[in-house]
């Protein structure tokens, strides 16, 4: 049984508007699955109605096998959510406010485990200090704290590095491994999409209120990463010689660059070869330059082809 199982899930807001339009996702546990999409795809919609603040309008969402709706109070203690605004009461002390989300789930205290939350999250130290006294990083600390502190099987993070600067983004990702070191089932929603590519081990791409992908990322990192050779030429070109015809090369910068696109799963790139046809057709090689398109390309061209597809682009 998967951690979360989402069926066909659709979502059709009052005035009609299909936000969710037949989701259907297994989230393992322990794993840390990014969920990403552009903006308006359904990422909130879908994070909402596994968290039970939204009912799904139809389909079926379990977490650890109670569903959401039927089995609403089950589910939802299962689940941590961590929102994307800092919605903190800033002259609340740290310890109060964890303490507070605990007994919102109706829990009994647990002061030993909200001591080893804030520990974990460095926020022990600050414990008796103000919100309004912490920095920005902390505040987001303390958001997670108040997510875990009824002890869930399963995190939700929603942006959880927006708008924060590199450092900071840097020590939230070292927070999220060490979470799933711990067992925690994470998913994040991000438009940073190298977060997902540090973070990840399964990528899930929403689109117009459907998944269009569900994929372990270094597979699809492997399987649609694309790698490019730029050769600088010695001499420029005017046009790709005859004896190079069945590289698929484009020539660039007037002539002085040769570009090759290659398959990084294939078993041979044509590399040597081309080196070797390159030399026959007497061109003098001065310097060449491999490049890996990343996930933010693969994402892009999946959303492109999607919105294709559905004639909007
Ligand atoms: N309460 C609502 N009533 C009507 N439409 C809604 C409601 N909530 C969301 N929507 C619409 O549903 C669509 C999906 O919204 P959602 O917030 O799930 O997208 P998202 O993927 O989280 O986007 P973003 O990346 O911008 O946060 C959007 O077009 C949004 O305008």
């Amino acid at each position: 049984m998967a951690m979360v199982e989402i069926r066909d899930a659709r979502k059709v807001f009052d005035g009609g508007f299909e936000a969710l339009r037949g989701a259907s996702l297994d989230i393992e546990e322990g794993e840390i699955l990014a969920l990403l999409g552009p903006n308006g795809a359904g990422k909130t919609t879908l994070i909402s109605a596994i968290c039970g603040i939204t009912q799904p309008t139809s389909g079926t969402i379990a977490v650890g096998g109670h569903d959401v709706v039927k089995d609403y109070r089950a589910a939802r203690n299962l689940v941590g959510l961590v929102p994307q605004e800092v919605n903190l009461e800033p002259f609340e002390k740290v310890w109060k406010t964890v303490r507070f989300s605990r007994g919102l789930f109706g829990r009994k205290p647990d002061d030993a485990l909200l001591e080893r939350i804030l520990r974990k999250l460095s926020l022990w130290e600050k414990r008796g200090a103000t919100i309004k006294s912490l920095s920005g990083g902390m505040k987001r600390r303390v958001l997670i704290a108040k997510a875990l502190a009824h002890d869930p099987r399963v995190l939700f993070l929603d942006e959880p590095t927006a708008g924060v600067d590199v450092e900071l983004r840097r020590d939230m990702w070292d927070t999220v491994a060490e979470l799933k070191r711990e067992g925690v089932t994470i998913i994040l929603t991000t438009h940073y999409i190298e977060e997902a590519e540090a973070l990840a081990d399964r990528v899930a791409v929403i689109n117009r209120g459907q998944i269009l992908l569900v994929e372990d990322k270094d597979a699809l990192m492997a399987r649609m990463g694309r790698k490019t050779l730029r050769i600088e030429l010695d001499e420029p070109v005017a046009e790709i010689p005859a004896g190079l015809s069945d590289y698929g090369l484009r020539l660039e910068d007037d002539g002085r660059v040769l570009v090759y696109d290659y398959d990084t799963s294939a078993e041979r790139t044509g590399i040597a070869r081309l080196m070797g046809a390159l030399a026959a057709e007497g061109i003098v090689v001065r310097d060449v330059a491999t490049s890996q398109n990343s996930l933010e390309d693969i994402f892009v061209g999946l959303v492109h082809d999607g919105q294709e597809e559905e004639g909007v682009a």
